[in-house]
């Protein structure tokens, strides 16, 4: 058995984001979509990631796959679980980061957990507690007007209190740069004081490395993908990993799409930098609820498109419109029907001989890849910090690259398929 280190995350796009971080740091790691069964081979891989859809997901829902997955992951040997959110934690009032880390503690039987998802490279930094976006805090950043999971408090230590039922602590910026023994110290204290979760102050790599050093001994880590950087490094000291052999890399022959549900203003600028160059074409979320075959339709324009150029189907929008959508539909069902229609697309794409796919945000690439019945995946080469491409395991050939709402620059859909075509 050589699984020594289990991820459980809470989205599709989160979990490459991980694999990706995990295998640069020199870990052989598959990622499984949803619980696997029983008896599913992960070959040799060191670190397994469970990608969950529990982001959203009702909190008795998410808890209860959360500990399926925990369950598997330790029935593969896996002794360090990490539990991997949204380096801009995205969560409701109710969970599902807090409800999920309080039943992990209590499955591993542990007191206490780290909070950090600090990801400096993407300019995610904590400070006395508040989660930053570049310069601003995360209740001023455009996470403010996400459509499932807008974020109003950028105080990890309140919004860890309000949505668990541990007590919150501090592990400020002077003790995580003082190092390792420092932060074990301050562990230590707020252990004493009856303090379950430890956020920890991050403003650079090197903070999360030393984080993940003091980590070592803990059989739960939660936080972004940033904090699992220093991990590989205490296993390895242990004597646990044997050096990984070099990335498996998509060399996926195919048409090239591009599906987009994210609203981030990321995404929408990555949406804007192509659509006078390439075919796009935009849902029309009004027709799907009137029950017309958008599908069909975009299906047949695909299909019309002339072989070579990428094509673009988005149902983006900027937040006045996502509210005016909302306010007709529903939050859950506005976000069901255009993760549906693009899970839908997907598919009939697919069949058409589209094998290279770039899929924006992190609930829809959830649609997208279970609607592809995909179960597994090959970390490939990174295309911009946190995203790399995948490749399916199993089934037709399909290079998929699940791009997280917030990440990449604005010639990311470029970038993408530049990336593919130099393997
Ligand atoms: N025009 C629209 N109106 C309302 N909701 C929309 C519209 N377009 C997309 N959505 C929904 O917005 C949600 C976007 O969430 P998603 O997780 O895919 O992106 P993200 O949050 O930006 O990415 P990540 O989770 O990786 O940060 C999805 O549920 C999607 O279906
Ligand atoms: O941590 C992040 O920002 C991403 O991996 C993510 O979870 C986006 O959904």
């Amino acid at each position: 058995m050589t699984v020594v280190l289990g991820a459980i995350a809470d989205d599709f796009t989160g979990a490459t984001d991980l694999a990706n971080t995990l295998v640069k740091e020199g870990m052989r790691v598959v990622q499984v979509i949803g619980v696997p069964d029983a008896d599913t081979d992960v070959g040799d891989a060191q670190a397994v990631v469970v990608a969950l859809k529990s982001r959203t997901a009702p909190v008795d829902q998410a808890v209860s796959q959360s500990l399926q997955a925990l369950d598997w992951l330790r029935g593969q040997g896996a002794e360090q679980i990490l539990f991997k959110y949204c380096s801009t934690f995205d969560s409701t009032e109710h969970g599902n980061i807090g409800p999920v880390t309080d039943a992990l503690r209590a499955a591993l039987d542990t007191d206490f957990a780290l909070v950090c998802p600090a990801f400096p490279a993407n300019g995610r930094t904590i400070y006395q507690g508040h989660l930053f976006v570049g310069d601003q805090l995360l209740s001023d950043s455009p996470m403010k007007n996400h459509p499932l999971t807008p974020m109003r408090d950028a105080n990890l230590l309140r919004l860890m209190d309000a949505q668990s039922t541990g007590r919150a602590g501090l592990i400020g910026l002077g003790d995580v740069m003082a190092g390792p023994e420092a932060i074990l110290a301050r562990i230590e204290a707020l252990r004493q004081a009856g303090i379950h979760h430890g956020v920890a102050d991050a403003v650079r790599d090197e903070d999360l490395r030393a984080i993940g050093r003091a980590a070592a001994r803990h059989v739960l880590v939660t936080g972004g993908s940033g904090i699992a950087m220093g991990l590989p490094d205490n296993l390895r000291a242990q004597g646990r990993l044997d050096p990984a052999a070099p990335t498996v890399t998509p060399g996926v022959a195919g048409r090239a799409v591009v599906l987009a549900g994210s609203c981030s203003e990321a995404t929408r600028g990555q949406i804007a930098a192509v659509r006078d160059l390439w075919p796009v074409r935009k849902l029309d979320v009004d027709r799907i609820a009137a029950g017309q075959d958008v599908v069909g339709e975009m299906l047949d324009w695909a299909c019309a498109q002339p072989d070579g150029a990428p094509i673009l189907i988005y149902g983006s929008a900027d937040p006045e419109e996502v509210r005016r959508t909302q306010a007709k539909y529903g939050v859950t069902r506005a976000g069901e029907m255009v993760e549906d229609a693009l899970g839908r697309i997907a598919t009939g794409l697919h069949a058409a001989g589209f094998a290279r796919m770039v899929v924006a945000g992190g609930e829809t690439s959830g649609a997208v890849v279970s609607a592809l019945g995909v179960t597994a995946l090959r970390i490939g080469p990174e295309i911009a910090t946190g995203v790399p491409w995948t490749e399916a395991v199993g089934g037709t050939p399909l290079a998929l690259a699940l791009k997280s709402g917030n990440f990449g620059g604005p010639a990311f859909f470029d970038d993408a398929f530049a990336v593919l075509d130099q393997v």
